[in-house]
């Protein structure tokens, strides 16, 4: 394929909305060595196109947008729709000499990652699910192929674009909910994985507008339906690359350094979705009975867990410690993906390496617990203002962050609540599903 002429370089704001510029392939070069222009007021503009009020940044200030190579994406033309190629990249915002800017989404992930290998040793390999639902379709029923062949040629140029683009899709699966389908991609390095999720969700969209669909990840398009949900699998290796989580002597298999990570997203869980889960349609999702996360427990393959220890097959010579991860179930399309994995890594940090009376050994819930046993597990925040004020309370969750990230984040939450203040409830949801469109 010849190199497109377009290179559009971007990072992803607060809301998971991805915003960049772009520049001619013949500065590419120039580009990759020196970044591109950039505002801090980006990371105050609403999902609405409001700049929140509040933001810490304002009128003056300037970045850079330094783009990963790794991220280098490339959509091929569309000439039947007339669309023509574009390479994209992701960025970090920097400093105008190249220094790490502490609000940046990216580094804010990469940040947690230096210092859990720094202070633990271990990294984190992980993966992103997305639901989403597929407008414009014919009624069909969940899982069949009837759906799937619905979808063509949507979904098999999606596979071919997603392997083109180096994104390792591993399954593509009509979903439960109406017009609903899921992608996953194989797992990676932590920022790759997140690179990836941030990638995916503009793929989907670009391919799905071409084939005169329209993609939606709301997080509750019908409230009679299903959730379209972000499901974030992660797994822990040593130095040497050995995977640490697994202990068969353990219960529900989860080895002593799993159960301490798992500790700090528990005890932190309520301002943890305040990131990953962050407009108020979020909390229309994460109720019970949604399979989306009933409650703040760890249990083994329950999907109403907001942590769920995932099964393991020794089918075709499996290897079960390889394959043994952690899915946190509370997260949505509407949250940044550095962050919500970034906020996954600080909480299990926190986890592991703080005083053990503060993160108390988290029970195991068996695959057969009784729906009546998990009564006392305590709830996840039932509204975005609720999940603002646990994150504002939680001091050790706070100091993860740069008052100027926290206060612009806080500010956007509350533009957007106050952008649907006073719409019943039809209307705000259908005005929040149109956004994230
Ligand atoms: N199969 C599933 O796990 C369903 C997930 C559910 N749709 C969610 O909102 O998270």
């Amino acid at each position: 394929m010849s190199d497109p002429t377009t290179v559009f370089v971007a990072t992803c704001d607060l809301s998971g909305q991805v915003r960049g510029r772009a520049v001619p392939h013949s500065d590419e070069e120039d580009v990759l060595r020196s970044g591109t222009g950039w505002v801090p007021a980006n990371l105050g503009i609403t999902s609405f196109g409001t700049i929140a009020s509040g933001a810490a940044f304002g009128s003056t200030g300037d970045l850079r947008l330094l783009p990963a190579e790794s991220t280098r994406t490339d959509i091929p033309a569309d000439p039947d729709v007339g669309k023509p190629g574009l390479r994209l990249y992701l960025a970090d915002q920097t400093q105008l000499d190249g220094e790490p800017w502490a609000c940046c989404p990216r580094t804010f992930l990469r940040t947690a990652l230096d210092e859990l290998r720094e202070t633990t040793g271990l990294s984190v390999t992980a993966s992103f699910e997305h639901e989403f639902t597929l407008e414009g379709l014919p009624a069909t029923r969940p899982f069949s192929l009837q759906r799937l062949r619905a979808a063509e040629p949507f979904g098999s140029d999606l596979l071919a674009l997603l392997d083109g683009a180096g994104l390792q899709p591993e399954n593509w699966l009509p979903e439960y909910g109406e017009d609903q389908f899921e992608i996953t991609l194989r797992p990676a390095d932590a920022l790759t994985a997140a690179d990836r999720a941030v990638l995916l969700r503009e793929l989907v969209r670009d391919l799905a507008t071409r084939r005169g669909l329209r993609a939606g990840f709301a997080p509750l398009p019908d409230p009679d339906g299903s959730g379209n949900g972000v499901h974030i699998h992660l797994s822990l290796q040593d130095a040497d690359g050995r995977p640490v989580l697994h202990d068969p002597t353990q219960p529900g298999g989860l080895s002593e350094p799993g159960v301490r990570f798992a500790a700090g997203i528990l005890r932190h869980a309520r301002a943890l979705t305040a990131w990953t889960a962050p407009s108020p349609t979020s909390y229309l999702r994460l109720t019970p009975h949604r399979w989306s996360a009933g409650g703040v427990y760890l249990a083994e393959r329950d999907r109403e867990a907001l942590l769920r220890i995932c099964p393991t097959s020794r089918l075709g010579g499996g290897d079960l410690a390889r394959q043994f991860n952690l899915e946190y179930r509370a997260a949505d399309a509407t949250a940044n993906p550095w962050l919500a994995l970034g906020v996954l890594v600080r909480a299990g940090l926190e986890g592991l390496n703080g005083d053990p009376a503060d993160y108390p050994r988290p029970k195991v819930w068996p695959e057969n617990a009784a729906e009546s046993d998990l009564t006392a597990v305590p709830a996840l925040p039932r509204t975005l203002p609720e999940a603002l004020q646990a994150l504002e309370a939680d001091k050790v969750a706070c100091s993860w962050f740069d008052p100027d990230l926290l206060t612009t984040h806080l500010a956007v939450r509350h533009g957007e609540l106050a952008h649907l203040d006073g719409l019943d409830g039809d209307a705000a949801r259908a005005r929040e599903t149109a956004r994230v469109h």
